[in-house]
């Protein structure tokens, strides 16, 4: 089964791909082919004033394209030796030139040219949500609300890939810097460079894939990975649920998961004894309604349940949250009525006891849940 490291392997095939580039014509209109001189034009011949972000695979320029003040874009020039062979690289563009959900960051197009792997995707104003919850823009907390919905965006455009195509696609990188916020706050899942495809149903075929394929990819990108899929190679959509589920748990506490190892003991040690509003970013204190916080907590530990089979379905999960911002936002309209100026108004901290979660390890399985813990904390 392919991996990261398979999908980007410096090609033994390069030559004959190099060949093969006058043949790659994608369909018309769906993605805009840039020669090289177009791109360095854009970013100023990749000028480090122009490096937005570092990823695992390469770095983003943001730059513009035609008209300096109308098309801005990210530009995402793999690394070379991480690439690709072109025919990879061409199925994986028509792929992501066919997918389209308003909670995808857009791609505009590519460049192949002279050994360079180049994608170019619409330029997202408002940064990533990493940098939001603790990063350069924490000053400014997002709030409750936003937050959900950021949440809600982010469970719908899982769905589509999990289940609204002909082949369900993984992610299998979602993490808070991943997930890029626009003008108006709406969330925008991106990098899709790591994505597996999947058969339609996941549930009897199981996609393999080989753990050191994530040798050398960021910790922030390993501390989000599936504990089971990482143990056992065994990649299934709830792998994404998992990582989801770390996301609501960040979004709540306003945490990174490095930084609190044992982000995930301390929220079912605080479940377990009733302390669980302990967890909240203290700026959230008294603005989650009890009732909405309930819900919220119950479906994001579902999600990081360590066996994939007690996660919830992504839809599950989606519907669950639609729901917390229903509650909240009801509690928030009575609050108004009893109290029109109530923006001081805070909501009780409540001592909560979970709901009751499915088991987390039974006899027969052959990894237990203390095998996966430990083995993926060894690897941090
Ligand atoms: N379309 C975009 N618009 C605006 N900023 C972007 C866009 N795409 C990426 N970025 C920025 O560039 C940064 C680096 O992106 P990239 O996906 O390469 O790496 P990463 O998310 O940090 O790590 P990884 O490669 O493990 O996913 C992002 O965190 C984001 O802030």
């Amino acid at each position: 089964m392919k991996g990261i490291s398979e999908l980007f392997r410096p090609s033994r095939k390069r030559r004959s791909d190099e060949t093969k580039q006058s043949d790659l014509v994608l369909p018309e209109g769906l993605c805009r082919r840039f020669s090289l001189a177009e791109i360095k034009i854009a970013t100023n011949n990749f000028d480090e004033y122009f490096v937005i972000g570092q990823g695992d695979y390469g770095t983003v320029y943001k730059g513009f394209i035609d008209d300096p003040t109308t098309i801005s874009v990210a530009i995402k020039r793999v690394n070379i030796d991480s690439r690709a062979g072109f025919h990879e690289l061409k199925t994986e563009l028509l792929l992501l030139c066919q997918l389209r959900h308003s909670n995808l960051a857009p791609l505009i197009g590519y460049c192949l040219d002279h050994r360079q792997m180049i994608l170019v995707y619409q330029f997202i104003f408002n940064g990533n949500l990493g940098e939001h919850l603790y990063g350069t823009n924490h000053d400014n907390p997002l709030p409750w609300k936003q937050r959900l919905r950021i949440s809600i965006g982010v469970a719908r455009v899982l769905h589509y890939l999990h289940t609204g195509l002909k082949h369900t696609i993984i992610h299998r990188n979602v993490k808070p810097s991943n997930i890029l916020l626009d003008e108006k706050w709406e969330p925008k899942l991106a990098d899709f460079v790591s994505y597996k495809l999947g058969p339609p149903s996941l549930s009897k075929a199981l996609i393999r894939v080989d753990s050191s394929a994530y040798s050398g990819v960021q910790s922030s990108t390993l501390e989000h990975i599936d504990p089971e899929y990482f143990v056992c190679g065994e990649l299934i959509d709830k792998s994404d649920v998992y990582s989801f589920g770390l996301v609501l748990l960040q979004l709540l506490c306003g945490r990174k998961t490095l930084e609190q190892r044992q982000l995930l003991e301390w929220v079912r040690k605080c479940k377990r004894e009733g302390t669980i509003n302990e967890i909240g970013d203290p700026y959230l204190m008294g603005k989650i309604a009890p009732e909405c916080f309930k819900k919220y907590v119950d479906i994001a530990t579902s999600c990081v349940q360590n066996k994939g089979k007690n996660r919830p379905t992504i839809g599950e999960v989606q519907v669950i949250l639609e729901h917390a911002l229903e509650l909240q936002e009801s509690a928030d309209a009575a609050r108004k009525d009893v109290d029109p100026g109530g923006d001081h108004y805070n909501y009780p901290i409540v001592e909560y006891t979970c709901s009751a979660s499915p088991p987390e390890s039974e006899p027969e399985e052959s990894v237990s849940d203390s095998d996966i813990t430990a083995t993926i904390w060894e690897n941090f």
